[in-house]
């Protein structure tokens, strides 16, 4: 850690360039020494302001990049130890007195990224010179807290209230609360950047700037006292109402968004060093939330799953991967098709015969024209991506793949067949990837010689839009070809989680119990569509019901049929389903489930599924004495989750999973689990294993097997371990990795 630090430099124009370096992203703080860049910046600032020979002061970032942001692992220490004490006070302190009522001009020169106190720091300059191509936003949303240098009061001074709110709060993709960075050529359009200059003249250029501010050629502009941009208190009262009804509706776990929103007000209200009181008060409040563990903690979760051992650790170089063929053109061949033509992959797509290919095609084109339509992509570029592709009816072109996606229908034999004729007509080096979701790889690749090649590829519906991958090696499986894939993974934009080989893999076989778990409070008696709601209260988009609406009953049929094969000591079963397709029910795609579906139109509760539910019930028979059982929102929510947690136990336990933040963020990307909750095992140690295991006990006395808590789960919760605690090796742990 001897690199991170802060330099100052004067030259003979009388500017004196402060650095910030801490390598890999410049962030301002380090978890061993706390105040290290945050003293060290002032410091250097105030050794300039009196040395007779600073003029002018610029600030910048090494290595290409100005600053990521306050550093995240301070928040984790905060969360470990509960002092929030920890957290220098930098807003007041640094960003006003020292940086922005200077007696001497400062001025930002950015490259790369400004982000968070970064960007805060930028800001509390006199002008802010940009490189092309910066990145520039405000995360801080995005991790539970709020900005806490000042820039929930400089960022709408600098670019309007409108576009800041939309900065800070921005949008929803899956389980992710995303704020939205800029490029510098938008901020420049909106105020917050002067101007742009290359990288090469970045200094020189800032350099001119600040010594054109303290001879009066430049304004000298503080940003907390501009009002300008706010517009009328009214105006500015109507687009903070309009923004806190969206943050309900889209953000309604998130605490910080209404904040945030308060905040400002506050400023505009009071005046920006006002608003900047109340925002480090509020910032610190923040840190300490559960919804600020969380996300923090699927911060580093994500980033944990690109370090795998034995594989990323071992010197190997990913080959490059230039063309792949994809088996299958139904939605998750075309889907997966999508998603690698869209980063400029070539993909050959297999299908059986005319009809079915055309029918992929067609498949690829609309989820291409999709992303089109809503914006997401540039007509150009959407012709570019479908010129990559080409529809082939037999093997001739697999001549030279790198990789093959094998994405065909859930048939072993089918599957065996196929992975021995690619094996045959592939080149030696290509990947033998199968997207199956529940079959065992070395089945699979039973008939073949190539079992070090082979690896599931498991994408998740729709496999263009969702960002999980889930990679399945099989002990046999060679760290190469686990590497290619994960580089792969990385160039179509997923977060890739490797995990070990069996039923359901980590993903699946650890939610296997959510339907389960909901169908049997439905037969203990509880409204099913009270579940849906009480579930998406907690936080999950759909409610179990809706999901199996969603899914369809045929693929819900043949996963439980799977696992109950597998795991047949935990299964709870009954005829539901069954009932319900009798009575000619098909979920959402035949517009009929527990829910009506009409285009244009929310799903509806259909009460006339009811007498089926009774029905159901009858000939389950596990209401004791007939009754039901009388249950709060919050036992719902624990007996359909605890069951999974239960199973992701067993996941760890046989290590099919490198670490339990692998679980979390695969919960999260995969199921939409909310992130807010820190993903499943995450959220269970908040709740706490002994509540959890205590639970599960009681319930398996009263209801049976399906409840009973594994070994795993019991030894934690009575050596008062948490779960996500690392395993000492041990000989009886079976070692899937
Ligand atoms: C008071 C203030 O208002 C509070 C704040 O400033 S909160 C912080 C706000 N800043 C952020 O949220 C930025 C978070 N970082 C990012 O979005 C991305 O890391 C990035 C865009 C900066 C770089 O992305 P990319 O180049 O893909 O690299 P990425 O793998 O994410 O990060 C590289 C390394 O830097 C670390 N890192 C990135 N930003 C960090 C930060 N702000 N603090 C600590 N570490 C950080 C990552 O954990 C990763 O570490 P690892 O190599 O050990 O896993």
């Amino acid at each position: 850690m001897a690199r991170a630090n802060v330099t100052l430099k004067v030259g003979s124009d009388g500017v004196a360039v402060i650095t910030i370096s801490n390598p890999p992203v410049n962030a301002l703080a380090i978890p061993f020494n706390l105040s290290l860049i945050i003293a060290g910046l002032k410091e250097k600032f105030d050794e300039a302001t009196r040395r007779h020979d600073v003029k002018a002061i610029v600030l910048t970032g090494k290595g290409g990049r100005f600053s990521g942001g306050f550093d995240i692992n301070v928040f984790e220490k905060v969360h470990k130890t509960g002092d929030v004490s920890l957290m220098p006070d930098v807003s007041v302190d640094l960003v006003v007195n020292t940086i922005e009522d200077s007696k001497k001009p400062i001025v930002a020169a950015i490259e790369g990224l400004a982000l968070g106190g970064g960007l805060e720091l930028a800001m509390g300059c006199h002008a802010r010179v940009s490189a092309p191509r910066a990145q520039l936003g405000l995360p801080e949303l995005s991790l539970g807290i709020i900005p806490g240098f000042g820039g929930t009061q400089r960022l709408p001074r600098l670019v309007g209230l409108s576009r800041a709110i939309e900065m800070m709060l921005y949008t929803t993709l899956y389980a992710f609360q995303l704020s939205k960075p800029i490029f510098s050529e938008e901020g420049k359009k909106l105020g917050l950047i002067d101007s742009i200059v290359s990288s090469e003249e970045l200094l020189k250029v800032s350099r001119l700037w600040a010594l054109g501010i303290a001879e009066g050629r430049k304004p000298w502009i503080r940003s907390l006292h501009r009002t300008d941009k706010i517009g009328s208190l009214s105006e500015a009262r109507e687009i903070l109402k309009v923004a806190r009804q969206q943050a309900r509706k889209t953000a309604p776990n998130m605490p910080q968004h209404q904040v945030c929103l308060d905040v400002i007000e506050d400023g505009i209200v009071h005046g920006g060093y006002s608003g900047v009181l109340k925002e480090a008060k509020d910032f610190k409040r923040l840190v300490l939330s559960d919804t600020s563990k969380g996300l923090v903690h699927v911060f580093f979760a994500q980033r944990a799953t690109s370090k795998v051992p034995s594989v990323t650790d071992i010197g190997l170089k990913p080959r490059r991967i230039k063309k792949v063929a994809v088996i299958g053109g139904g939605l998750m061949g075309s889907g997966i098709a999508t998603a690698l033509i869209l980063s400029n992959i070539n993909v050959v797509l297999k299908e059986i015969n005319p009809e079915y290919l055309l029918n992929g095609r067609k498949m690829v084109e609309a989820n291409v024209q999709g992303l089109v339509t809503k914006g997401k992509l540039a007509r150009d570029k959407a012709d570019k991506a479908l010129s990559l592709l080409k529809g082939v009816l037999d093997y001739t072109e697999f001549k030279d793949v790198d990789m093959v996606i094998e994405a065909v229908i859930e048939n072993i034999t089918l599957k065996q067949a196929i992975f021995s004729e690619i094996e045959k007509i592939c080149p030696s080096h290509c990947i033998l990837a199968s997207n199956t979701s529940t079959i065992d790889l070395l089945v699979v690749g039973e008939k073949t010689s190539s079992q070090d090649r082979i690896l599931g590829a498991h994408f998740f519906s729709p496999a263009h839009v969702m960002p999980l991958l889930e990679i399945v090696r099989t002990e046999k499986t060679s760290p190469q070809v686990i590497l290619d894939l994960m580089t792969v993974g990385k160039i179509i934009k997923k977060v890739t989680v490797v995990v070990g080989n069996c039923t359901g893999f980590a993903v699946n076989r650890t939610f296997f119990p959510y339907n389960q778990g909901a169908n049997m409070l439905v037969h203990l008696g509880v409204d099913l569509f009270r579940i849906d709601r009480v579930i998406k209260k907690f936080g999950l988009p759909l409610g179990p019901f809706q999901l199996q609406d969603l899914a369809g009953y045929g693929v819900y049929m043949a996963t439980a049929k799977q696992f109950a094969n597998a795991f047949p000591d935990r299964v709870f079963t009954s005829p539901l389903i069954a009932l319900l397709v009798k009575s000619g029910r098909n979920g959402k795609n035949n517009g009929k489930g527990y829910y009506t579906y009409e285009k244009g139109s929310q799903p509806k509760p259909d009460p006339t599924v009811l007498p089926i539910v009774e029905e159901s019930r009858r000939l389950a028979n596990i209401m004791q004495g007939g009754k039901p059982i009388s249950v709060t929102d919050q036992e719902i929510v624990e007996m359909i989750l605890f069951p999974v947690v239960n199973e992701a136990c067993r996941v760890l336990d046989e290590r099919i999973v490198v670490r339990a933040s692998d679980l979390d963020i695969a919960s999260v990307l995969g199921m939409s689990f909310p992130s807010f909750r820190g993903g499943i095992v995450f959220w269970a140690d908040l709740v706490g294993p002994k509540h959890v295991y205590s639970s599960l006990k009681k319930w398996s006395e009263l209801y049976g097997n399906f409840y009973k808590p594994s070994r795993f789960l019991e030894e934690r919760a009575t050596k008062g371990l948490l779960l996500s605690e690392p395993a000492p090796s041990s000989a009886a742990s079976r070692a899937r990795l």
